[in-house]
C-alpha cells in the first residue's frame, strides 16, 4: 500500500485499488508497505490494517526505542516509529484537519501558527525516550506478571521496563514484582512531593496478596462489588505540587498524567485570560481544582470563583485544596446542570477542561450566554475541540489563539488550550 496522510487517531490512510478506506497502524506519510488487515472486509465501509513490512521508508522513520512497541505487542505507544520532530509535525497535521477542513473554520476563527509545542523537560539526547508519565496503569496477566494490554484486545504483553514511566513510577518496581489473584495495578508517582501510591484490583473472588514496597507507599484497593477504592495502607490520595501550591489528589482521581502539563496548561491558560483583580471566573469540570486555586489567587479577595465537577470525590479534594468560602465555591455536579441551578448569568472569565468528549452545543450555548471576556477551552482531543470551536464561532466567540503541546510523546495524543473571545457575531 502507498500510505498518505494521518488521520485522527494516528493511522495514517491508504487506499485499496477499489477505493476502500484503511487506516494503517504503525506506518508514516509516503511509506510503502506490506500490511496485514486486522478489521473489516470488502464490504465494511472502512478496513483497519497493521504494516507488516516497510518496502520504502520514511526518512522519518526510526528503530522503536522500546522493546513491546509494534503490531501484536504492546498497545501504548504507537508512535515509536517516528521522530520526536515528526511526531509532533503528524500531530499538527491532525488539529491542522480538524480545524480547517471537519470544523469548517477559517484563519479569521482561529489564530494558530501550526506547531505543536513539547513540554520544556521533554528535550532529551536523539534516540532517548522522555520519561514523561506519571500514571500508568498495569494489566496483570494469568501468570501474575505487569504489562499493558495489547492494542484493541484484553490480552497482556508482560513487560520489564516501560520508556515514557517516570523516575517516580519506576521506582514502584511494579514491573519487577509478581502480582497473584490481582487483576491490575495503578502505579502513581506524584510530581513535586515524595508521594507514590499503588491501586490494586484484585481478580474476582482474589485475595490482596501481602504488599511490600521498599519505601512509604500508599496502597489502595478497588472493591470487587462497589467498583469503590478503599485504602489498605498509607493515605487515600497524593500531593502534587503545580502553580505555588499543593493538591490533595485522591483515590486515583483525574490529574495530568504528563509530569511537567499542569505547570504548562496553568500559565498557558492564565496568560491567555490576563485576569484582573475582582473578576467572576468559572472553572468547569475543575477536578481538584487546579485551575480554579490558579483563578482565585489572580483575581483577589474583592473577585469570585465557581468550580463545577461531577466526581464527589474530585470536588471534596477541591474544596479541601482551595477552601471552601464565599469567594471560591466548588459545586458537585454536571455543567449541564449546575450552571442553571446556581442561577449565574454572568461571568468575566470561564475555563472549561471537559473529558474527551468535549462539551457540545448545549454547554457551549450556556457558556457562551454568559458573556465573558474571554474563554480559555482546555482540550484533549483535537476533534471534540474543532467541533466545539465552531458551535463557540456560531456564538460569536473566535479563537485568539490555540496552542497545542505534546505532552503525551510516543502517542498520537496530544494537548490543546485555546483562547476565545467575543468577535462580530456568528455566522
Ligand atoms: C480532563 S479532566 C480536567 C480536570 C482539571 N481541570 C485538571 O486539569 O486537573 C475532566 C474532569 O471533568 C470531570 N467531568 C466529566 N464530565 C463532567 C460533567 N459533565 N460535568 C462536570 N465535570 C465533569 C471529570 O470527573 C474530570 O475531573
Amino acid at each position: 500500500m502507498e500510505i498518505g496522510a494521518v488521520a485522527h487517531g494516528g493511522h495514517c490512510v491508504a487506499r485499496t485499488p477499489g477505493g476502500q478506506v484503511l487506516f494503517v497502524r504503525h506506518t508514516l506519510p509516503g511509506e510503502r508497505v506490506r500490511v496485514r488487515v486486522t478489521e473489516g472486509d470488502a464490504a465494511s465501509s472502512y478496513l483497519r490494517a497493521d504494516a507488516v513490512e516497510v518496502l520504502e521508508a520514511s526518512k522519518d522513520r526510526i528503530p522503536a526505542p522500546c522493546p513491546y512497541a509494534g503490531p501484536g505487542l504492546c498497545g501504548g505507544c504507537d508512535w515509536q516509529h517516528a521522530k520526536p520532530g515528526a511526531q509532533r509535525r503528524l500531530k499538527a497535521q491532525v488539529l491542522t484537519e480538524q480545524l480547517w477542513r471537519l470544523a469548517g473554520l477559517t484563519a479569521e476563527d482561529v489564530h494558530w501558527d501550526g506547531t505543536v509545542e513539547p513540554a520544556p523537560g521533554d528535550k532529551v539526547p536523539s534516540g532517548e525516550v522522555p520519561a514523561w508519565r506519571t500514571r500508568v496503569h498495569y494489566a496483570v496477566d494469568a501468570e501474575g506478571r505487569a504489562g499493558l494490554r495489547r492494542h484493541r484486545s484484553h490480552e497482556v504483553e508482560p513487560i520489564d521496563r516501560c520508556l515514557i514511566a517516570s523516575e517516580g513510577v519506576r521506582e514502584l518496581g511494579v514491573e519487577q514484582r509478581s502480582w497473584p489473584q490481582i487483576a491490575a495495578v495503578d502505579a502513581i508517582a506524584a510530581t513535586g512531593s515524595h508521594d507514590r501510591q499503588v491501586i490494586l484490583t484484585p481478580r474476582p473472588g482474589g485475595r490482596l496478596p501481602l504488599v511490600e514496597l521498599d519505601r512509604p507507599v500508599s496502597v489502595l484497593r478497588v472493591g470487587e462489588r462497589d467498583q469503590a477504592v478503599h485504602r489498605v495502607h498509607g493515605r487515600p490520595y497524593v500531593r502534587e505540587r503545580a502553580d505555588g501550591r499543593t493538591w490533595r489528589v485522591g483515590n486515583g482521581g483525574f490529574w495530568q498524567g504528563h509530569a511537567q502539563a499542569a505547570e504548562l496548561l496553568v500559565d498557558t491558560v492564565m496568560r491567555g485570560l490576563t485576569p484582573r483583580k475582582g473578576e467572576m471566573a468559572l472553572d468547569l469540570y475543575c477536578g481538584v481544582g487546579l485551575f480554579a486555586g490558579a483563578l482565585a489567587d489572580r483575581v483577589g479577595d474583592q473577585g469570585a470563583v465557581l468550580g463545577v465537577e461531577s466526581d464527589k470525590r474530585a470536588a471534596e479534594d477541591a474544596r479541601h485544596n482551595l477552601g471552601d468560602s464565599a469567594r471560591v465555591r466548588i459545586e458537585h455536579g454536571k455543567v449541564e446542570s449546575v450552571l442553571p441551578r446556581t442561577g449565574i448569568t454572568e461571568a468575566d472569565l470561564v475555563v472549561l477542561d471537559p473529558p474527551r468528549a468535549g462539551a457540545g452545543r448545549r454547554t457551549v450555548r450556556q457558556l457562551a450566554g454568559l458573556g465573558a471576556r474571554r474563554v480559555a477551552y482546555v482540550a484533549c482531543d483535537p476533534a471534540a475541540l474543532a467541533r466545539d470551536l465552531g458551535y463557540f464561532r456560531e456564538e460569536g466567540y473566535v479563537a485568539r489563539f490555540v496552542r497545542a503541546f505534546d505532552l503525551f510523546p510516543m502517542t498520537h495524543h496530544m494537548e490543546c488550550v485555546a483562547i476565545l473571545e467575543p468577535g462580530e457575531k456568528g455566522r
